[in-house]
């Protein structure tokens, strides 16, 4: 069964016009790369298939259920629990402790303090920053930053993260290395992962890269196909 799935997705805000009739699949357990140029509707097609934003006009269905025509409420929900977001900076709560901010979602979610504790250490861990447990964002560098941001989005293990441009605010290599580690840790728990982003490189990463432009797709391809201008039209 498709997973997740946008009908003919038109999203415009104002005058200015996002989305131009958008139709896309991922099947489960799919990485899919969503690139193209500046402005060409990547982190709209994300916040609709995610739930944050409605579309004017066309279908957005997360296991069969059309989820665009749901309420705001049941929407937020869905990105509490089997949804997981994840964006440039990762927005950690400065004054938590990362263990603390990689915690929070449980405890939103009704997970008692302690197991709660415990899950965040460990996918710290899994990130190869325990040792960051204790110490606030303001003492992190930019990439412990985001690998505890990413840690924070997969320890609820979310069936689908959403990642806009999740190593777009880091260096080349810290940004390969933080996304290697999402990528291998999505692949374990068989998450799928839509992830925004302009670079080639990234796309690289994906099973599929899906080239938008001028708010429609351009074409889709292997990552590798597609970040040199080939793949399936
Ligand atoms: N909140 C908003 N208000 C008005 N226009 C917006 C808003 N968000 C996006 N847009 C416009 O919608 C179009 C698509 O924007 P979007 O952010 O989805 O593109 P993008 O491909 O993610 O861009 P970038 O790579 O620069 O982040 C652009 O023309 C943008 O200027």
């Amino acid at each position: 069964m498709t997973h997740l799935q946008a009908r003919g997705v038109v999203k415009a805000y104002g005058p200015t016009p996002a989305l131009r009739g958008v139709t896309l699949d991922v099947a489960e357990g799919e990485i899919v790369a969503v690139s193209g140029p500046s402005g060409c509707g990547k982190s709209t097609l994300l916040h609709c298939l995610a739930g944050i934003l409605r579309p004017d006009v066309g279908e957005v269905s997360w296991r069969g259920d059309r989820i665009d025509t749901w309420s705001e409420s049941a929407r937020s929900r869905l990105r509490r629990t089997e949804f997981g977001v994840l964006f440039q900076f990762g927005q950690l709560v400065a004054e938590l402790t990362a263990a603390e901010n990689v915690a929070l979602p449980l405890l939103l979610a009704g997970t008692g303090r302690r197991a709660a504790r415990t899950a965040a250490v460990n996918w710290l861990d899994r990130f190869g920053v325990a040792e960051l447990a204790d110490v606030r964002p303001g003492e992190m560098s930019g990439g412990q930053q985001q690998r505890c941001a990413t840690a924070r989005a997969l320890v609820t293990e979310p069936r689908v993260l959403f990642a806009d441009e999740p190593t777009g605010a880091l260096d080349t290599l810290t940004g390969e290395q933080v996304l290697t580690q999402l990528v291998r840790l999505a692949r374990e728990q068989r998450t799928t992962v839509v992830l925004v982003t302009h670079e080639p490189r990234v796309a690289a990463y994906a099973d599929r890269e899906v080239v938008l432009r001028d708010g429609m797709v351009d074409h889709t391809g292997l990552g590798f196909e597609a970040s040199l201008g080939g793949g399936v039209r």
